[in-house]
């Protein structure tokens, strides 16, 4: 059944009348270098080179009374753009927390820098779309969403 909107007070009050939990993400990219220092010589993955990543953010929560969204997507957009533009153009494995930069140890260092700006956070997923490769850390039971 089609609902119609035409009051924003009641459309806001009806937006969530039970009480319905969102999951809003966004993603930003960016490019570094790095290198698996702790491979034996001669393994490829202990050169020096470079990927392309997608770095995507999860914050879940409810629509509270009187409010349109979760979390407007320009704070999200906002805090990503901060964490992606520390990490752009880097060397990985030279930032404080990163000496082993496997997806997994990135993903854990951009979900404390996230954290203090986005309570609500519930996923930080990292991928290489070139390689086809993806890690998710899942902070849902750890999150303050409500
Ligand atoms: N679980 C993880 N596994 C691997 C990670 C990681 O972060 N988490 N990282 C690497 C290396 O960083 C490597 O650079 C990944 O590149 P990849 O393209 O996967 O390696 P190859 O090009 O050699 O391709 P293969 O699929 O490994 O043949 C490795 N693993
Ligand atoms: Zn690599």
């Amino acid at each position: 059944m089609a609902t119609e909107l035409t009051n924003p007070q009641t459309d806001r009050a009806a937006l969530n009348p039970s009480g319905e939990v969102f999951e809003i993400s966004k993603a930003v990219t960016f490019e570094a270098a790095h290198f698996m220092g702790g491979k034996p010589e001669g393994h490829p993955y202990r050169n020096l080179h470079g990927h392309s990543f997608r770095l995507e953010a999860s914050v879940r929560g409810k629509v509270k009374p009187g409010e349109e969204w979760v979390e407007d997507f320009s704070k999200l957009t906002a805090a990503l753009q901060d964490v992606a533009q520390q990490l752009d153009h880097t060397l990985l494995n030279e930032i404080e927390g990163l000496s082993v930069p496997t997806l997994e140890r990135i993903c854990l260092w951009v979900a404390k820098a996230l954290r203090p700006t986005l309570p609500g956070l519930t996923r930080v997923t990292l991928s290489r779309p070139s390689l086809n490769e993806t890690c998710t850390l899942d902070l849902a039971g750890q999150s303050n969403a409500q």
